[in-house]
């Protein structure tokens, strides 16, 4: 763990998928169903997990180039996938080790809470609620904004929301996306690795690097 100095902050503002849950057998079973549909070829886990990161659309249209579709071919693509994860999110998605710790003794500590997600908003918050995840005071999703991270719009909403500074705010996130959304939001960046990040990060300078969440927890929370 590279540890910082310690800093004062008044909020930590999350990312979910690969950095709260494990979500990605979720997206592949409704990418599957969605290529199925399609009688187009399905990938494996891992090949899924490449596909993770800069949202729905982004997944989708990275598994049809896969499958060997020309996206443009398939405008219903997109649709058909939501269609499918709306209907059952959860299955397959689990909550990585000390989430609900971090969240409850961050929580306990008087610190806010935001989650900053590439995950379409219905099925954010679906799985807050069936998983018991927060208390998020304010939640941004893919499809919340015209835009979505890297650019740093949605996580500088959860900011404003939370009634924060950029500067006085954390990110904990597992990938490029997060790291570069951070940055460019001019939030410091806390890396959690056993996300879904495949490959090094160029220019690279996260603010906290971690293992895991309870490594995190025990450099963040001082009661
Ligand atoms: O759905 C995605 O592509 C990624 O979602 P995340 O921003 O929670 O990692």
């Amino acid at each position: 763990m590279t540890r910082p100095s310690p800093a004062p902050f008044d909020a930590v503002v999350f990312d979910l998928d690969g950095t709260l849950i494990d979500s990605a057998p979720g997206m592949r079973a409704a990418a599957c169903a969605m290529l199925a549909d399609l009688d187009l070829p399905q990938p494996d886990l891992a090949t899924v997990i490449g596909f993770v990161g800069n949202g729905a659309p982004k997944l989708v249209e990275r598994c049809l180039l896969w499958a060997g579709a020309v996206p443009e071919a398939h405008p219903g693509a997109l649709e058909d996938f939501l269609d499918h994860y709306t209907r059952d999110p959860l299955s397959g998605t689990t909550v990585y080790d000390g989430a609900r710790d971090l969240l409850a003794a961050l929580a306990a500590r008087g610190t806010r809470l935001g989650l900053c997600t590439n995950k379409p908003e219905v099925p954010t918050r679906a799985i807050l609620d069936a998983f018991d995840l927060g208390p998020f005071a304010s939640v941004v999703g893919g499809d919340t904004l015209p835009k979505r991270k890297p650019d740093p719009a949605p996580l500088l909403r959860v900011i404003s929301d939370l009634g924060v500074t950029a500067v006085a705010t954390l990110y904990v996130g597992d990938s490029i996306t997060d790291w570069l959304t951070a940055r460019a939001a001019g939030v410091r960046y806390v890396h959690v690795d056993g996300g879904y990040q495949t490959g090094p990060i160029p220019d690279f300078e996260p603010w906290l690097h971690v293992a895991n969440l309870r490594e995190a927890l025990e450099f963040l929370y001082r009661p």
